[in-house]
């Protein structure tokens, strides 16, 4: 499988929402509409993993969860992508590093719940992330607080923006990250395939 490199303009700005959607849910739209608002980015990418390195179980085939996210996200600003399973791969920082690359001009930034947040100092080269491209976090139910007292928090408290400011993040020199505590929406993935209402 060779990557399709979409052209991008130079300077625009790209929020990439990195996940295993399976299933995807409205939490992830939700925070998918209130990131390109409030981070005033041109797009924003789903990227579909091929397998969180952090999680045991295997997610559901590419192709079920592609197609999966076509029908709950359209939009025309959010572009469902395969690309992280056509380069082979699954460590954000591996990631982010090539696309870099493809598109020196672009100015991306990198999104999560809270929940990610919380533990993303166990993600492989998490500093080298954050030193690399300004991170945008939105609130999840139960997960504001751990993830505001969290490791990588902490460690890079002198690089927060405020909300207020949120607006800047996307052109902002790493590193730089923002918190947003948009309305929230209690969907997860887990709890859906709990109900039986997505198998792999
Ligand atoms: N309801 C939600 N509110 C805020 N962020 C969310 C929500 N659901 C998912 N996200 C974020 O979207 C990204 C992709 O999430 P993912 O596909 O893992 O869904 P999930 O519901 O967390 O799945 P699972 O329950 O299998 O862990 C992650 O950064 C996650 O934090
Ligand atoms: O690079 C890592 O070490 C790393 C560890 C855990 C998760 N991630 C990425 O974080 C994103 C969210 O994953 P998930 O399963 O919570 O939706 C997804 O793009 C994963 O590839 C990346």
């Amino acid at each position: 499988m060779k990557p399709a490199y979409p052209f991008l303009r130079p300077g625009m700005t790209v929020g990439l929402l990195g996940g295993s959607f399976d299933p995807p849910h409205q939490g992830h739209v939700q925070i998918s509409r209130a990131a390109l608002k409030r981070f005033d980015l041109d797009q924003l990418w789903w990227l579909i993993t091929p397998g969180n390195p952090l999680k045991e179980n295997p997610p559901a085939s590419m192709a079920r969860r592609m197609q999966a996210a076509a029908r709950m996200m359209d939009h025309p600003r959010v572009r469902i992508s395969d690309i992280e399973a056509r380069l082979g791969t699954r460590y954000t920082a591996q990631t982010l590093r090539h696309l870099r690359q493809v598109y020196p001009h672009v100015r991306f930034v990198w999104l999560m719940g809270a929940d990610n947040l919380a533990h993303f100092h166990r993600w492989k080269d998490w500093r080298d992330i954050l030193n690399t491209v300004p991170v945008g976090v939105l609130a999840r139910p139960g997960e504001r607080i751990s993830a505001r007292l969290s490791p990588a928090a902490r460690a890079f408290g002198n690089a927060r923006i405020p909300a207020s400011q949120s607006q800047r993040l996307a052109r902002a020199d790493a590193p730089a990250w923002c918190f947003l505590n948009v309305p929230m929406v209690n969907a997860s993935s887990t709890e859906i395939r709990n109900r039986g209402e997505w198998s792999g």
